[in-house]
């Protein structure tokens, strides 16, 4: 008879233990094993043990990519110019700084463009009534952006009421940046792009044209962007959800010292998809630069910045752009001077007073820095990227993760950048179905201004209703919306330059800051009017009030 294994417990012990585990018993050697049948279950054992722990690593394995894959995604709604791009550019810089500055560089034509538009702004403002709009067929309308004001029956007027602006001076001396105005928006525009093929490449500054495009070539960039007239033209009153596009999963890439007031979330989560396959960089004679859907303006600019930043400024062995004759730097450079003596010129201060005319709740910024924006060898700052304005068209998508913050590791959140103008809030309910969380953004220093795209709507009016719709729409009853109020530094400057806000809501308390913000806006009410009836915003005058419809 064998000897029994030594690790064999005796059969009474067996029997003891089977007694409270019958699968123990069950796995137990025969009490008459041979050596050889106990190596081959040694061996039988090893091998399910392997199997076993290979099966659990995957289990592991799939978990962990189950929690990696998680996604939050956050839609940013609001109207155009309320600040949703600057905040999404706040995230990228804040949780993807390489791939943000990566792209500094790219974003010095657009920087450009807003600081000539601004300029052009100012010539047409002074220009003589007969004149008034340099030449409009060339310009197109002159309320292109938010610093349109109502007109306020109280302005403080200046003691050089009356005194003309040297306008013939200026617009002389001016001209060669009207014409690099056109030549930029045919660098930012592709022509080659359309709904069908994205667009790969902007041209590098040495392919910079040397004579501007004729007009119609931007205008016709803008139209033939536009889908059955969704994307272009008269706003939409009202915006009806399609049925939801097929599910796109793929990510695409694209502080400062603006602020928020404060924000209240009301608890009231699917997959997102863009609306449109397409993407390029668009503008018109008539409209903003405008950015389309997806990520190709995004490669653009990338490719550009890539292109140049080859040629560091810094290295001081190679070339950079500003060696370059054609690089709009020099048409810039060279007027300079006369930027600064035009945007310091008191009549012309006085000028932009009276008619009501505030650039800097725009593309203004770049005024005050026009010396280290027009340098040769200028390079744009973090914050420079956050005020440049582009706006948006489409769906803009951006992907992050917050990698160092233990209890979102692994999370990846997706931000959707919509256009808030009005006919592009079609594009916003599609997102509605499987968005987790709104950022709505609401500009409060906008009581005294109109929309660019309706000049008879007033702006805060025109968030309210947006807010109302939002808030009230069906299928975002399960989201987390966040309210920003943003753009406070700019009703704060409103308010001590002496606008008055009861010229434009009803309201009857002290014209400061901290009891303006504070009227009648409550977390849980956030309609001015609910908890303060003497605080509310004017009646609409006439015009198409958004609306967001789930039928
Ligand atoms: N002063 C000030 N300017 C701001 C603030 N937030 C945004 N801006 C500026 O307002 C302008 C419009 O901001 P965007 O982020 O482009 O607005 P948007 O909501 O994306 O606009 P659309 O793309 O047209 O829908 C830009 O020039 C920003 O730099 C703020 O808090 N304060
Ligand atoms: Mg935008």
């Amino acid at each position: 008879m064998p000897p029994r294994p030594q690790a064999q417990p005796p059969p009474s012990a067996s029997r003891q233990r089977s007694s409270s585990d019958p699968f123990r018993a069950f796995l137990q050697p025969p009490e008459d094993e041979t050596p050889e049948q106990r190596e081959a279950r040694l061996k039988r054992e090893e091998e399910a043990k392997k199997r076993s722990d290979n099966i659990d690593r995957m289990l592991r394995h799939d978990e962990k990519s189950r929690r990696r894959k998680k996604t939050v995604k956050v839609l940013l709604l609001g109207q155009s110019e309320s600040g949703k791009s600057t905040t999404l550019k706040q995230f990228q810089l804040l949780h993807t700084p390489a791939a943000f500055r990566q792209e500094r560089l790219a974003w010095r034509f657009v920087i450009y463009l807003n600081l000539v538009r601004s300029i052009r702004r100012i010539l047409e403002a002074i220009a003589p009534e007969e004149n008034n709009g340099l030449d409009d067929d060339d310009y197109g309308d002159s309320y292109e952006t938010a610093s349109i004001i109502i007109s306020g029956p109280e302005r403080p007027s200046s003691s050089l009421a009356g005194s003309q602006p040297n306008y013939e001076h200026y617009r002389r001396r001016l001209a060669p940046l009207m014409d690099l105005e056109q030549r930029l928006i045919t660098v930012l525009s592709d022509p080659e792009d359309n709904d069908e093929q994205e667009a790969t490449h902007l041209p590098s500054s040495s392919s910079f044209p040397d004579a501007p495009r004729n007009l119609q070539h931007a205008a016709s960039i803008a139209s033939f962007h536009a889908p059955s007239g969704h994307m272009i033209g008269r706003p939409a009153p009202r915006i009806t959800i399609p049925p939801p596009p097929p599910l796109s999963t793929s990510p695409s890439t694209s502080s400062s010292s603006y602020g928020y007031s404060s924000f209240s979330s009301s608890s009231h989560g699917n997959p997102l998809s863009p609306t449109s396959p397409t993407a390029s960089i668009m503008s018109s004679s008539t409209n903003e630069l405008a950015v389309r859907t997806g990520s190709s303006w995004r490669r653009h600019f990338t490719n550009l910045g890539k292109v140049q930043s080859q040629k560091t400024p810094l290295s001081g062995e190679v070339e950079g752009w500003w060696e370059d004759p054609n690089d709009p730097v020099h048409t810039l450079n060279r007027s300079a001077e006369t930027m600064k003596e035009l945007w310091r010129d008191p009549r012309v201060r006085n000028r932009l007073e009276e008619k009501q005319i505030r650039l800097e709740e725009s593309s203004g910024f770049f005024l005050e820095e026009i010396t280290r924006v027009t340098a040769k060898m200028y390079f744009p700052t973090d914050d420079d990227v956050l005020k440049a304005r582009l706006k948006t068209t489409g769906v803009v998508e951006h992907t992050f993760s917050l990698a160092k913050d233990s209890e979102w590791r692994g999370v990846e959140w997706r931000i959707y950048d919509v256009g808030g103008a009005r006919n592009q809030r079609q594009a916003w309910a599609p997102y509605f179905d499987d968005v987790n969380a709104i950022i709505f953004l609401a500009p409060i220093s906008a009581f005294d201004q109109v929309l660019a795209e309706d000049p008879s709507v007033n702006r805060l009016e025109d968030s309210f209703q947006l807010w109302k719709s939002v808030v009230e729409n069906k299928l975002l009853a399960h989201v987390n919306i966040v309210l920003f109020l943003n753009k406070i530094d700019l009703l704060k400057k409103k308010l001590e330059d002496g606008v008055r806000l009861q010229h434009y809501l009803t309201y009857d308390h002290p014209n400061d800051y901290a009891t303006i913000t504070h009227c009648g806006c409550s977390p849980s009410s956030p309609h001015p009017g609910e908890t303060d009836p003497t605080c509310r915003v004017p009646q609409p005058i006439q015009h198409n009030t958004p609306e967001v419809d789930s039928e």
